[in-house]
């Protein structure tokens, strides 16, 4: 039976999923029919999905776990699938092992033997109930995938709420939203409504007063975004325009193609559809095709694309939110910090680390995720526009009982507080992000000119190299540095030195068989030279054919 499209399996985990999603396409491609469940392969993983949900709920006394649908900034044709740990944040590690275990079992047989082995030294109790809460995207694909899943739930007896097509972070926050629901920490009403209803209530308390922005125009990617911002319009009542561009979800193969915010960070200009949209100055912004990513650009008086991207995002938060700390007269006992990968842009780091603590940490959101929960507020954003802003327990609790001595505290701690309701925290969500961007241009009096001012962005160049094995590639220092194979570091490191502002590092890519090279300097041929210099050392240490050398490689 033919694969019918392509499969990404992400536990949310980061790039160590993707990996495995690559593996599974070529287990099921191999195995087909062992397997299949409703006679389709992406059927059976999705059944198997459902039975790894339910237990992961069994396991937590039945609190509700997640499922979503979605193959997020990916075409159209491909399709995958995210769950949701109950606190709303990305599935446990030691349960990525094994949904990996179970999902690539190559018979029912295997499958069988597998889960009992699970249930078995993970002592869950199967006579615990179980409730999964899923969701899907735009995809068409995502109906059948749906049904299968249901099929999985109802195998296991467990309770499925199904939250029909809308957003991932959606999905995060109902999660969270059904596992709080009637306690001290509830974190909204467990309903579209009532993300909604939160984010549009702290939005407008946020920029009561202010002047009204210029309208914002959002490529909605053709994707599942469209519909949640157009609902989110509702509850804004006025107080920040939106004008939705790649709205059209039913147009065939219309998803991600050309658009959204991985088009626009990977060939780093305007999706041609808001070429005649787009008046110099505007802000606008692309979501990806599950509206976990944003990225904001504008285009200046000559027409030229300035991109402000997730670590300019950052950048703007993070120097707000230590202005309103130090405002509110807490500077003394709520710490920020920010999280970034080494594929931040070095001026972004310069600009950051001059005023509070970062880190960096290994690709993927889980690594960004859980470092931002060791500050007081951590402010994550992946280069590409993944991220948002953790407030600690103890924090949000300060929050509450803090005793503002003048008025200026007084406002500055209702911003705080109003934050910690704007901003979802279970996920990045580029819902959530617009409306948080929005406030501190409202409250900076910033265009996307004055934005991208704060620093001007290294020149850089990403290049792909194909290699035989990338497992030979091992890195360390959060990728920084290679420790295999043998030599090369160094080779780079003596490279490296011979460029102004020059930095360059290489890792293997977690989601697509290619090894990555990064470089930056401080003139833009000379990133580039690096680059394909880099891209080039790499090639001949991973022994790769003479004839087949990419010309462009140095
Ligand atoms: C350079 C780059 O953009 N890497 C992406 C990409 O990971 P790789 O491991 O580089 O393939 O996909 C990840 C998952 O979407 C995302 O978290 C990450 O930022
Ligand atoms: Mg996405």
């Amino acid at each position: 039976m033919p694969i019918q499209s392509h499969l990404i399996f992400d536990f949310n985990m980061g790039p160590q999923a993707f990996v495995l999603c690559k593996c599974l396409i070529d287990n099921f491609t191999i195995h087909d029919g062992h397997v299949a469940i409703r006679g389709s392969t992406l059927d059976s993983v999705l059944f198997r999905v459902g039975v790894i949900a339910a237990l992961r709920s069994k396991k937590l006394d039945g609190l509700a776990v997640g499922v979503m649908v979605t193959a997020s900034h990916n075409p159209e044709q491909d399709n995958g699938v995210k769950v949701v740990d109950p606190r709303g944040e990305m599935l446990e590690g030691s349960w990525e092992a094994h949904a990996t275990n179970l999902a690539n079992a190559p018979t029912t047989d295997d499958f069988l033997a597998v889960l009992d082995t699970l249930i078995r030294t993970t002592k869950i109790d199967i006579s615990k109930p179980a409730r999964v809460v899923y969701a899907r995207d735009t995809r068409p694909s995502g109906v059948a995938l749906v049904a299968a899943l249901e099929d999985g739930l109802s195998a296991i007896g467990a309770e499925g709420r199904n939250a029909g097509v809308t957003t991932t972070p959606i999905l995060h926050y109902l999660v969270k939203a059904i596992n709080t629901k009637n306690t001290p920490e509830s974190y909204g009403d467990d309903s579209e409504e009532g993300y909604f209803q939160k984010l549009g209530t702290a939005f407008q308390n946020l920029v009561a007063g202010r002047p009204p922005l210029e309208a914002l125009l959002i490529d909605c990617a053709n994707g599942v975004g469209a519909l949640a911002a157009s609902t989110l319009t509702e509850y804004l009542d006025g107080s920040l325009s939106l004008i939705l561009e790649n709205a059209s979800i039913s147009t065939p193969g219309a998803l991600n193609f050309a658009c959204g915010a991985d088009y626009v960070k990977t060939m780093q200009r305007l999706p041609p559809s808001l070429a005649d949209r787009l008046k110099p100055g505007q802000r606008a912004c692309s979501l990806d095709g599950d509206a976990d990513r944003l990225m904001y650009y504008y285009l200046d008086e000559r027409g030229i694309f300035h991109m402000l991207d997730g670590d300019k995002i950052a950048a703007l938060v993070a120097a707000f939110i230590v202005d309103l700390v130090k405002s509110a007269g807490l500077e003394n006992e709520v710490k920020v910090g920010v999280v970034q990968t080494a594929y931040a842009n070095g001026a972004s780091t310069k600009y950051l680390a001059g005023r509070l603590p970062v880190k960096c940490v290994a690709t993927g959101v889980k690594h960004l995720h859980h470092a931002a929960e060791h500050f007081n507020i951590g402010v994550y954003f992946e280069a590409n526009g993944h991220g948002t802003v953790l407030f600690s327990p103890s924090t949000q609790s300060k929050l509450a009982l803090y005793q503002p001595s003048t008025p200026a505290q007084s406002t500055a701690l209702k911003h705080l507080i109003n934050l910690t309701q704007l901003i979802n925290q279970t996920v990045g969500d580029a819902l959530s992000d617009i409306l948080l961007v929005e406030v501190v241009l409202a409250h900076k009096s910033y265009t996307g000119i004055e934005w991208d001012s704060l620093y001007v962005d290294l020149p850089n160049r990403l290049v792909k190299v194909v290699v035989n094995n990338r497992n030979a590639f091992r890195t360390e220092n959060a990728e920084r540095r290679l420790l295999s194979p043998p030599g090369l570091q160094s080779k780079i490191d003596e490279l490296v030195r011979r460029y102004d502002g020059g930095r360059s590092f290489v890792r293997p890519s977690g989601t697509e068989d290619v090894v990555r090279v990064y470089a930056e300097a401080v003139v833009r041929s000379q990133a580039d030279e690096l680059a394909f210099r880099v891209a080039g050392l790499v090639y001949d240490a991973a022994g790769g054919d003479p004839s087949k050398r990419p010309k462009e490689f140095l």
